[in-house]
């Protein structure tokens, strides 16, 4: 019979110790832990099952790819903000916001499509318009041709230049996507706050890619925003201006990691930095941010429920996604968004990313009712009503007061 003796015992535990001990130093103290981990487990584990689980995979590519390429779209909205603002594209032939949105929506899908192109994309504009309008077609490819980051290596992370004004049209037209709750889908607001792009205020270039319903990513590219995190709240609205000094920033976030700002750039990113919503001690010390549109959110039920809290200061009137920007980094403190019509659905491409900065930087963001927003429903929010967005702290106070207010409508 095979036996061992006492001291071979204890000297094979202490070898086993020895190797295990010497292989978690290993793991643990080298500083691509986090990839060695994926790698290991993308041997043993199905793909599905690594991308939707945040210790696994910690969305550092796809975050900043999605930076690029909203900084790289920012290059042609600004060109096209502040031509139309010399007067040189006129409001009447409605091309300024068209160019854009095309625009930014035919660079952004282009990126994704070379960096991962298996992921679904929701996206706002469709090309079908510009196949039967040549002329506006052209007018848009030359623009996108022009459109790169003045940084060659950031430039090619993104896949270089699109190859083909055909290929514009095709990148416009991924967009596509039914969206859902499975897989990858990234949803793009290539002009968010058209209202506010036309106006000389406020707008903003959206993405956000969410895996298996759950926001993973955000990325809010504001060209019009101040980029001094603590700069006045009054700063933040920003109408009719147009001179570029001290503005610009984007604002990212990815789950679990929290949020963070940097200088909206033309070439490499910028520095970054952590930003954070602001602590409410007193409610009726808040300041809300709201749409400047009273169609999308109703101005006269905001005041009653700032009456409910005590609130007197005015709030602030914003275009876009920036609200939530502005609010995430503790410019301003509530985002309400109160429906107006009754039949309207939020679409995702205007909520995914902002809602992910919020909570990445300390705040809640549920529906008027106080349920999650459910992006896996499609193109729109169609299980919620309306957005609550707060500091985690007063978020169910606001919410006590929201319902209070719309309840009795
Ligand atoms: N009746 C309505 N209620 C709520 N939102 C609406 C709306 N009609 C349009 N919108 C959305 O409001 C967005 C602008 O939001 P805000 O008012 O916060 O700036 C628009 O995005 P686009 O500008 O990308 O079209 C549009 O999708
Ligand atoms: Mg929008």
């Amino acid at each position: 019979m095979f036996t061992l003796s006492k001291n071979s015992c204890l000297s094979t535990t202490l070898l086993v110790s020895l190797f295990v001990l010497a292989i978690s130093l290993f793991f643990t103290t080298s500083p691509t832990f986090p990839h060695r981990l994926s790698l290991l487990a993308r041997q043993f584990l199905p793909i599905r099952s690594i991308s939707t689980s945040p210790t696994m995979t910690t969305y550092a590519k796809e975050l900043r790819v999605a930076e690029l390429a909203v900084q790289r779209a920012t290059l042609l909205t600004k060109y096209v903000f502040h031509e139309k603002a010399k007067g040189t594209l006129s409001k009447d032939d409605a091309s300024p916001v068209t160019i854009g949105d095309f625009g930014a929506q035919a660079l952004i899908i282009q990126a994704i499509r070379k960096n991962f192109p298996q992921d679904e994309i929701v996206g706002e504009e469709e090309a079908a318009t510009l196949r039967e309008n040549k002329e506006l077609s052209s007018k848009i490819w030359t623009l996108v041709k022009e459109a790169r980051l003045s940084d060659a290596t950031a430039e090619e992370e993104l896949g270089g230049p699109i190859p083909s004004e055909e290929d514009m049209l095709s990148a416009i037209d991924a967009g596509n996507s039914a969206g859902g709750a499975k897989g990858r889908v990234w949803a793009l607001d290539p002009i968010d706050g058209t209202k506010g792009f036309l106006r000389g205020g406020q707008y903003a270039v959206c993405l956000a890619l969410m895996v298996d319903e759950d926001v993973k990513v955000g990325v809010l590219g504001c060209p019009n925003l101040p980029v001094d995190d603590s700069a006045s709240l009054d700063a933040h609205s920003g109408e009719n201006q147009t001179d570029a000094e001290g503005k610009g920033v984007l604002f990212g976030a990815v789950q679990g990691q929290g949020a963070t700002s940097r200088p909206l750039g033309i070439g490499a990113l910028g520095k970054s930095q952590p930003i954070h919503m602001k602590e409410v001690s007193s409610i009726a010390d808040a300041t809300f941010c709201e749409s400047v549109e009273a169609a999308h959110s109703s101005h006269s039920d905001q005041s009653q429920i700032a009456q409910k809290l005590g609130i007197t200061k005015p709030s602030v009137r914003m275009d876009s996604q920036a609200k939530y920007g502005s609010i995430a980094r503790g410019a301003g403190d509530l985002y309400l968004r109160l429906p107006v019509r009754k039949d309207y659905q939020e679409k995702i491409w205007d909520h995914a990313a902002g809602d992910l900065i919020v909570r990445e930087a300390g705040g809640e963001v549920t529906d008027a009712q106080g349920k999650r927003l459910d992006f896996g429903k499609g193109r729109t929010l169609r299980n919620n009503k309306g957005v609550v967005a707060a500091p985690r702290g007063v978020h169910a106070q606001v919410l006590e007061a929201v319902k209070s207010v719309l309840g009795s409508k």
